[in-house]
């Protein structure tokens, strides 16, 4: 049986803090997750950024602390600072750096660019599994090949995917303590909450926690010159799309939908959602619209045929791409080599839709 709430608050009050009391006597625990293995994640939110420090030195021992709660397989803490970054000045010294944190409340802030990004695109779908997570790392991949500089932020806070594919897995350097460094795969610099969670940590954030989380991905991070940014948002038209498109300016959004019905009126939704939001829709793809049998080359269509281009029309917006099925794209996401990255005729319905959003002046 895994571990109760009240085991782990108990284990987590017997924690002496630096500066007094207990993390749960000072309320800094947010977004407690037990999943049914045990595996245990929360959120430590700090009030300021020195006190974010110390509880980010204090981590390996309240993970080890709560590694002893019987019924814990794992334990995973992400420390956060309410506070906005510090100016460099005031940045912690060579070596003292505290690691990266990520999360905390929004700061209300005006719509503003994201520091030398020059385009944003919003990879969007209104329903869940339909590709959105593999289009994004795609086309981040295949832009990169066409010489784009690229920033690829996986925005899909609750099931984060990019790590796996792209196939980095590390957690990012904070040298300073205050920003952090994207990590880098296949020509892309890729900016992921799953490069800070435990993979298999069940991510529960409220609202405001997952609005400070955006935020700091995008701007605290040292994102560098980049031509294009592309945001892999997670399903659905709720908070993380209100809140990317209040606090920072989307050239454009992408929706990506399989030929279903059901995947389509979901797409409806996201379209309709932009257009109220402001964000230009660039155009509808069609993901897993054609199976080749790999056996005997014989086409099928088992989501379906001709639904996104007919909703495209109805809707005004172009279909960009046409994404068959194929075990390949699974394959190479799963291994962490995006197709885009190789050669064939996958790799080059991506390098066409990298080619006409450059020339679109869109990337
Ligand atoms: N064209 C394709 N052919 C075969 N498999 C695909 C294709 N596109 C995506 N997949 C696979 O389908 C699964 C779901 O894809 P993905 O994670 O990209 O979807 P998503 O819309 O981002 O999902 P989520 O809503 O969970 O974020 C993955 O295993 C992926 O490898």
């Amino acid at each position: 049986m895994s571990a109760s709430r009240s085991d782990i608050l108990a284990a987590l009050s017997r924690i002496a803090l630096p500066a007094g009391g207990d993390p749960v006597s000072r309320d800094l625990v947010r977004a407690l997750g037990i999943t049914e293995g045990g595996v245990v994640s929360f959120v430590l939110e700090a009030a300021d950024a020195a006190e974010g420090r110390a509880l980010e030195a204090l981590r390996p021992e309240i993970e080890a602390a709560l590694a002893q709660v019987p019924g814990v397989t794992r334990v995973s803490v992400v420390t956060t600072a309410a506070a906005p970054a510090a100016p460099a000045a005031a940045a912690a010294p060579a070596g003292k750096a505290a690691g990266p944190r990520i999360g905390g409340h929004p700061k209300p802030a005006p719509a503003q660019p994201v520091p030398g990004v020059a385009r944003i695109l919003a990879v969007a779908s209104g329903k869940g599994g339909v590709g959105k997570s593999t289009v994004s790392a795609n086309l981040a991949v295949a832009l990169a090949r066409q010489g784009r500089r690229v920033a690829l932020l996986d925005a899909d806070i609750h099931g984060p995917s990019q790590p796996m594919m792209m196939g980095v897995n590390r957690r990012p350097a904070s040298p300073d303590g205050e920003t952090l460094e994207p990590v880098e795969a296949h020509g892309v610099a890729m900016m992921s909450l799953g490069l800070m969670l435990d993979p298999d940590a069940a991510v529960i954030w409220r609202g405001p926690m997952l609005m400070g989380a955006m935020q700091q991905m995008m701007f605290q991070v040292n994102w560098g010159e980049r031509d294009v940014m592309i945001i892999d948002l997670p399903p659905g038209t709720g908070d993380v799309q209100l809140s990317m498109a209040q606090k920072t300016r989307v050239d454009g959004a992408l929706v990506v939908s399989t030929p279903q019905d059901v995947a389509l009126i979901d797409a409806r939704r996201a379209i309709d959602m932009f257009a109220r939001l402001r964000v230009p829709v660039l155009g509808l793809i069609e993901n897993m619209s054609v199976f080749v049998c790999p056996h005997c080359g014989g086409e099928s269509h088992p989501f379906g045929h001709g639904g996104v281009a007919a909703e495209a029309q109805k809707m005004g917006v172009p279909l960009l791409a046409e994404v068959p099925l194929a075990l390949e794209v699974r394959t190479a996401g799963d291994a962490g080599r995006p197709i885009a990255a190789d050669e064939g005729p996958i790799a080059e319905a991506y390098a066409a839709l990298a080619r006409g959003l450059i020339a679109g002046g869109m990337a």
